[in-house]
C-alpha cells in the first residue's frame, strides 16, 4: 500500500518541515509576493506549469499575491482561509471570469450562471439530485459498463490498453444513458477521445491567451461565442475547438428535439430536468438544453479522469488493490453490483477518494472579490481573483500526514474526525458545491466494482505517466496498462 507513484508529479518542490498533521496550527507568516515579471514569464513560457510553473511556485504558501498585466491575483491554501471565501463570505466571492470560457462552451447554465439566476436554478435542481432519484439512475449506468466489460473480457489476456481512451468512451456511454436514455456513439465517432483532448488543450491554450491579455468580459464573452458558433467558422487550430463543441451541441438538440416529439418515462435526468418547475414556471427550452449539455461535459470527463488515475494508482500499491478486490469478491460474490452493494464496498471507495485528493480531477478553482475583505489577516481588494489550487490543498502535511503516499485509509469511516472540511475538495465546496457528487461517486464505485470483478490493470512497464493540467488534471500522454483476467 505504499509504493511512491513514479511520476515526479507527486514530489512536492516545498520542503512542508515534518509529516505530522497539526489542524489547528495557522502559520504566522505575512503574504508571499511573487513579482509581475516572474509570473508573467511562467505563464508565457510554462503556461500553468504545475510542476515547474506559475502554480508550482503557489505550493506551500498560505496566502500570496502577484499581478498579471491589470489582473490582480492572491491565492489561499489554508482551509480556514478557504472556509472564509467558499462558505462563510461566499456572498463576496462569486465565480471569476475564468469561467467564460466555459460559458462560450456550456452555455448559461448552473456550472457558469451567477446570482439571482444561479440561485434560482440550483434550488430547482437540486432536489433532482437527491441520493434516491440518482439512485435510480444505477440500472441505466450498470448495463453500459457490463456491455463495455464484454468487450474487456473478449480481447486476448493480458492486452494492452490506453485508459484515457477507453474510461472517456465509457464514461460517456454513461452519460448518454442516464441523462438521455441513449448511446452517444452514433453521434460521436472513433476519434472522441482524440477530440476531446484536442478541445480542453486548444481551450487551455485560449484561455492562457486570455489570462495573459485580459480583456473585457464582453470581448472574450465575444470571442468564445464566435468559436462556440455553428456559422461562423474560425481558422486552425480554433476550428478543432468549435468541432468538439458542435458535435456535442447537435447530439443534446437531436436528443432533446427526439424525446419532446415523444415523450417517455425514464427515469433519465433529461426527464427529470423536464419535469422541473418553481413559481416562475418550468426550465426554458434553451436552459433545459444547457443544463443537459454541462451535465453531459462537467460529468463525464471528470470522472474519466478520475477513474484513469485510480487505475494507475492502484497499479502502483497492490497491496491495496488486492484489498479492494477481496472486498470487491466477497460484497459482490460474483454477483451484479445493485444499490445495496455500494455502502459495503468500503474500501473501494476510500481508495477512490484517496485518489482524488493525491490527483483532483478538477485541480484548480477560482473566485472574484466582490467587495475589499480581509482574508486570514490579509487585505483583499475587490476585483480581485481568488485561486484554490485543490491539488496543494490535498498535499499539504499539515492536514494529510505523508502526502504523497497512497493510504485510501485515511477515508475509512471515523479518521477524518480531526480534518478541517475545507482541507479536501475534490467536488469544491460553499454553495457552488458539484450537484453531480452523488451522482459521480456512484458512478466510479459500481464501474470499479463491475471491471474489477474479471479483470486488473498493470502498467506497462516502462511507460511514464505524467499530470497535465487542462481545465481538468489529465495524463499527458494517456496512461498504457495490461488488462490481466482474474481467476476467481
Ligand atoms: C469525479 C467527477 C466530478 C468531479 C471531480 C467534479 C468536480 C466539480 C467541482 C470541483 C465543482 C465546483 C467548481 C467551482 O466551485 O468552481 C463542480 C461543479 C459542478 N459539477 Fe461536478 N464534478 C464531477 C462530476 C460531476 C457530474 C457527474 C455532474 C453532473 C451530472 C457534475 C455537474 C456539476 C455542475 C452542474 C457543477 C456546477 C454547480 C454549481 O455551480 O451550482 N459534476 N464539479
Amino acid at each position: 500500500m505504499s509504493a511512491e507513484p513514479t511520476t515526479k508529479s507527486l514530489v512536492c518542490p516545498v520542503d512542508h518541515g515534518g509529516g505530522t498533521a497539526q489542524p489547528t496550527e495557522r502559520r504566522a507568516v505575512p503574504a508571499t509576493r511573487f513579482s509581475t515579471r516572474t509570473m508573467t514569464s511562467e505563464v508565457l513560457r510554462r503556461g500553468f506549469g504545475r510542476e515547474d510553473g506559475m502554480v508550482a511556485r503557489l505550493e506551500g504558501h498560505d496566502f500570496a499575491r502577484w499581478r498579471i498585466g491589470q489582473r490582480r491575483w492572491v491565492s489561499i491554501q489554508h482551509p480556514d482561509d478557504i472556509d472564509h471565501v467558499l462558505h462563510k463570505h461566499r456572498e463576496n466571492y462569486p465565480k471569476s471570469p475564468d469561467y467564460e470560457p466555459l460559458r462560450g462552451v456550456l452555455g448559461l447554465s448552473l456550472f457558469t450562471d451567477d446570482d439571482p439566476s444561479w440561485s434560482r436554478h440550483r434550488k430547482m435542481l437540486n432536489p433532482k439530485f437527491q441520493k434516491r432519484h440518482v439512485d435510480a439512475l444505477l440500472p441505466l449506468m450498470v448495463g453500459t459498463v457490463l456491455e463495455f466489460r464484454e468487450t474487456l473480457d473478449n480481447l486476448p489476456d493480458g492486452s494492452e490498453v490506453e485508459m484515457v481512451g477507453l474510461m472517456t468512451d465509457l464514461t460517456l456511454e454513461v452519460a448518454g444513458h442516464s441523462l438521455f436514455s441513449q448511446s452517444f456513439r452514433g453521434y460521436f465517432g472513433d476519434d472522441t477521445a482524440e477530440l476531446i483532448t484536442e478541445g480542453l488543450r486548444k481551450g487551455t491554450w485560449l484561455s492562457r491567451i486570455f489570462f495573459l491579455v485580459d480583456p473585457p468580459r464582453w470581448m472574450s464573452s465575444a470571442v468564445w461565442k464566435v468559436m462556440h458558433s455553428r456559422k461562423i467558422p474560425t481558422p486552425p487550430p480554433f476550428n478543432r475547438f468549435q468541432k468538439v463543441a458542435r458535435v456535442i451541441d447537435g447530439a443534446a438538440d437531436k436528443v432533446l428535439r427526439e424525446r419532446l416529439a415523444h415523450p417517455s418515462d425514464s427515469p433519465d435526468l433529461l426527464n427529470l430536468l423536464l419535469e422541473v418547475a418553481d413559481d416562475d414556471g418550468p426550465l426554458t427550452p434553451d436552459r433545459t438544453r444547457a443544463e443537459a449539455i454541462s451535465f453531459m461535459l462537467t460529468g463525464y470527463e471528470t470522472t474519466a479522469n478520475a477513474m484513469c488515475w485510480l487505475w494507475y494508482l492502484l497499479a502502483l500499491n497492490p497491496d491495496a488493490r488486492q484489498r479492494m478486490l477481496d472486498e470487491i469478491d466477497s460484497v459482490l460474490q460474483g454477483r451484479v453490483v445493485t444499490l445495496e452493494d455500494v455502502p459495503k464496498l468500503q474500501w473501494t471507495t476510500a481508495c477512490l477518494e484517496e485518489s482524488m485528493r493525491i490527483f483532483p480531477p478538477v485541480w484548480m478553482i477560482t473566485r472574484e472579490a466582490v467587495e475589499d475583505d480581509v482574508i486570514g489577516g490579509h487585505p483583499v481588494k475587490a476585483g480581485e481573483t481568488v485561486a484554490i489550487v485543490i491539488e496543494h490543498v490535498h498535499r499539504d502535511p499539515r492536514f494529510w500526514p505523508d502526502p504523497g503516499r497512497f493510504d485510501p485509509s485515511r477515508f475509512l469511516p471515523g479518521a477524518d474526525r480531526d480534518r478541517p472540511r475545507s482541507s479536501y475538495l475534490p467536488f469544491g465546496g460553499g454553495k457552488r458545491i458539484c450537484i453531480g457528487r452523488n451522482f459521480a461517486l456512484l458512478e466510479a464505485v459500481m464501474l470499479t466494482a463491475t471491471l474489477s470483478q474479471n479483470h486488473v490493470f498493470d502498467l506497462v512497464p516502462g511507460h511514464q505517466v505524467e499530470a497535465e493540467t487542462t481545465f481538468t488534471l489529465r495524463p499527458r500522454q494517456g496512461i498504457q496498462m495490461i488488462a490481466r483476467r482474474r481467476d476467481q
